[in-house]
């Protein structure tokens, strides 16, 4: 077979990869991007706007409930559609995809279908569903595969048909009950909107506190959120076994029932069961020996700060390379990628080291991150001072009727620099970026609290937060 030869070969289609490849081949390069199925990537397809599309639904049912407190009266009680409501998020998603399509070919990349793997240094062989083969070499090679849910060794578990994040996406209809094994974000985002939409929710977490990365305050403070939703956590527990029964009868009375034993020797028992565990890197079928890629003891492809990887002309990007998992992460990567690739060998090149990626959690209300946490702060050797303050004292959030949460922010004593916040509340994935602006921008918290915000935003909670009445002395 003979090699096809390319300036940039992208494996996988993420959002590093792909961004990559528009901008090059857009640019005149030779550049191919492998991708076995999903257009535009994990994010797109399977993960964050599917997710997010549903939890907007969700949290315009929370509202439509309670319409007459806003003065509105409807003509019935407001339900979920499951089929409207699928092909919502089946509309978000497919016009997304379109456009990715449409920008891929527009760029003059050659877009590659099918399932690529490593057969040489920098070359990979791409068979397609038809079993056509291609052999395609590249001077410079990004490897951007992403993760899968993780499914773990628990007995009778896959036996017991697991959903993931994945397939959860898929269903047609609503269980009436399920078990979410997991308390990280995937867990807390599903338990909170299918909380919302009616299903009785029970979350099994090994930890003592759901999202393990935040402050026991702030973890306490989603708790009681899921829990006024009617969420039942089981927490400091993990799965010893699981079963299913189909047909007969069930928990609910559907039929359908998955029993779950629990390491303190209660069971819980659901219509379906949810595993949100973590995910587990995309590296095993892609032969990266034949390319001498080198893992990690995670698993992960092992890169240094410039993404590059254990094999010359070899780099990779996001989660398989152990970016934080979140899309704007990758993206970033892309940003070094692109500098990096094109950087002469005695230039500068661009560095993961000491980025500032916030992240949010789209539970209801939803949690806004950036910077250190007070645990992580204090574990730092920092000396700080900690504002808290129930989301309720934001006017904004009396008009909208949204009173729930806390925002918590760490401020190093010495330097006034605002080291990080936790935003648990109404918009706070917006509220976030102010915050992280003026950490970018190094300003102490005064210039926060004393700047003249738009009333009523919720981001003028920022001014309350950093005040006398919530900062500590
Ligand atoms: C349910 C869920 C919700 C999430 N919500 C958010 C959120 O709200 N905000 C956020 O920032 N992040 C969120 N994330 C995380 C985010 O989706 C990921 O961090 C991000 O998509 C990772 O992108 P990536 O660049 O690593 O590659 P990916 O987008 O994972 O792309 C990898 C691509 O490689 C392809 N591929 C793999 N192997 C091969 C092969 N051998 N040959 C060819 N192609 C291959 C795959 O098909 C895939 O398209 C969520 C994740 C999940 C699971
Ligand atoms: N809004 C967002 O940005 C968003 C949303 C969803 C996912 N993500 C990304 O996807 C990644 C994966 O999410 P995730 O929720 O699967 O993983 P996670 O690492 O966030 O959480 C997994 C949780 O499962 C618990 N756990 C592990 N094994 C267990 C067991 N056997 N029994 C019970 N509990 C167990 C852990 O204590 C942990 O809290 C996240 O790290 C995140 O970066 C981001």
């Amino acid at each position: 077979m003979e090699i096809e030869e390319l300036d940039l070969l992208v494996v996988g289609g993420g959002k590093a990869g792909k961004s990559l490849a528009m901008d090059l081949a857009a640019a005149g390069q030779r550049v191919a991007m492998v991708e076995r199925g999903m257009i535009g990537g994990t994010c797109i397809n399977v993960a964050c706007i599917p997710t997010k599309t549903l939890v907007n639904s969700a949290r315009l049912l929370s509202v439509a409930r309670r319409a007459a407190e806003f003065g509105i009266t409807l003509p019935g009680s407001p339900a979920v559609d499951i089929d409207l409501l699928r092909a919502r998020k089946e509309d978000v998603v497919g016009t997304m995809v379109a456009g990715q399509r449409k920008s891929f070919l527009g760029s003059g990349m050659d877009l590659v279908i099918g399932q690529a793997r490593f057969t040489a240094p920098r070359t990979v062989e791409v068979t397609d569903d038809a079993g056509t083969r291609r052999l395609l070499r590249g001077t410079k090679v990004v490897v951007n595969t992403g993760m899968v849910p993780f499914v773990p060794d628990i007995p009778g578990l896959r036996a017991a048909e697991p959903l993931t994040s994945t397939s959860i996406l898929a269903l047609e209809s609503l269980p009436r009950s399920i078990i979410i094994l997991g308390g990280g974000y995937i867990g807390c985002e599903f338990a909170s909107m299918l909380s919302i939409m009616g299903v009785a929710v029970t979350v099994v977490q090994r930890r003592d506190t759901l999202l393990p990365r935040e402050d026991a305050d702030v973890s306490a403070a989603v708790a009681k959120a899921l829990e006024a939703d009617g969420v039942t956590l089981r927490m400091g527990v993990t799965a010893t076994s699981a079963s299913r029964r189909n047909g007969a009868g069930g928990s609910d009375g559907t039929g359908r029932a998955v029993a779950l034993a629990l390491s303190d020797g209660t069971t819980v028992e659901a219509e379906e069961i949810l595993v949100a565990v973590g995910r587990t890197p995309v590296t095993g079928a892609l032969g990266l020996d034949a390319a001498g890629v080198e893992l990690n003891d995670s698993g992960l492809v092992r890169v240094d700060e410039f993404l590059h990887t254990t094999a010359e002309g070899v780099w990779a990007a996001g989660d398989v390379a152990g970016t934080p998992q979140f899309t704007h992460a990758s993206w970033n990567d892309y940003r070094i990628l692109k500098s990096n690739l094109a950087a002469s060998p005695a230039g500068t090149l661009l560095s993961t080291r000491d980025r500032l990626i916030p992240y949010c959690v789209f539970t209801t209300p939803e949690l806004g991150r950036v910077g250190l946490n007070e645990a992580e702060a204090r574990s730092a050797g920092h000396d700080v001072r900690i504002a808290k303050m129930p989301v309720a004292a934001i006017p904004r959030a009396r008009t909208v009727g949204q009173l729930e949460g806390m925002w918590k922010a760490v401020v190093e004593r010495e330097t006034d620099q605002i080291l990080g916040v936790s935003l648990l509340g109404h918009e706070s994935s917006e509220v976030i970026a102010v915050v992280q602006l003026a950490m970018l921008g190094r300003l102490p918290y005064q210039r926060l609290r004393d700047a003249v915000i738009a009333h009523p935003t919720m981001a003028e909670g920022l001014q309350l937060l950093f005040s006398d009445a919530f900062l500590e002395p």
